[in-house]
């Protein structure tokens, strides 16, 4: 038997006024897999991320989180489940005037939990991240890739089983988006972390992303293995990646 999906979509539509944002998208992530979606300025790749926890309410269809269908629930239960995912952002939202072992311990005060036990709860998830040295710093004495780091500790705070990624690395040079995808990569691994992100960025669903999806006026265009849609002639995953093949070698053969 399948493993039941972490994250289910079916038939998820979002319309903003006229404008159909999503069109009836229907998604299964299994535990433990990292699934990218790519596309365009204005796909509905962000209005799809906000679905999975429900920052944004769908107008038709369900979204289930770890079998919990969310779009039932309502006030202290929804919130209760939207705990089972976190999220981080290209612009790693912190806060600027807490250091980095406050900003991780934040969330874990408003959940209650005490003083001791969310420092060292802190300490450890900067040890995770590589930040261990960093815990009286403040974001704005931190690099880029050090505040998302940082961002990806507190989204870890409360043990969420689901990442939600939008466009994490866009604000990132290429080394350091590197570094960033290693560490989701390497979380994924060892925390058994289900990732969906979504991203403009090609580089990014070829480096860390088992599956993935194409994105165009809210639907999925393709979607499947990452290695099989790259190899495959027709994609247009695949199609991309020969072209910036192309592009950066110069040579008109790779295409
Ligand atoms: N709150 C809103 N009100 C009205 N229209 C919206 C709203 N949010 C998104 N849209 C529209 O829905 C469509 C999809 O937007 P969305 O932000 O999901 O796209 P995207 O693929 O994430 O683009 P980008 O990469 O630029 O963020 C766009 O046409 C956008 O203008």
């Amino acid at each position: 038997m399948e493993p039941r999906p972490s994250i289910r979509l079916s038939g998820v539509t979002k319309r903003f006024g006229d404008l159909v944002a999503l069109d009836g998208v229907d998604l299964d992530i299994a535990p433990g897999e990292i699934f990218g979606i790519l596309g365009r300025s204005g796909a509905g790749k962000s209005t799809l991320l906000r679905t999975v926890n429900l920052l944004t309410r769908p107008d038709e269809g369900t979204v289930e989180v770890d079998g919990v269908e969310l779009t039932t629930l309502r006030g202290r239960e929804l919130r209760a489940s939207r705990a089972k995912t976190a999220m981080i952002f290209q612009h790693f939202n912190l806060l600027s005037n807490r250091n980095a072992a406050s900003n991780v311990a934040l969330p874990l005060r408003f959940r209650g939990v005490p003083r001791a036990a969310r420092r060292e709860r802190a300490l450890e998830l900067l040890d995770l991240v590589g930040l261990s040295d960093k815990a009286k710093a403040y974001p704005g004495q931190l690099s880029g890739g050090q505040r998302q780091r940082l961002a990806i500790a507190r989204a870890l705070s409360a043990s969420p089983a689901v990442l939600l990624s939008d466009e994490a690395t866009s604000a990132l040079d290429t080394d350091t988006t590197d570094e960033i995808l290693d560490l989701l990569a390497r979380l994924n691994r060892e925390l058994g972390l289900t990732i969906l992100l979504i991203t403009h960025e090609l580089e990014v669903i070829t480096r860390i992303c088992h599956r993935a999806a194409v994105m165009e006026e809210g639907r999925f265009v393709e979607i499947g293995a990452v290695p099989e849609l790259l190899a495959d002639p027709d994609s247009r995953l695949g199609g991309q990646a020969r072209r910036l093949a192309a592009r950066l070698l110069g040579d008109e053969v790779a295409l």
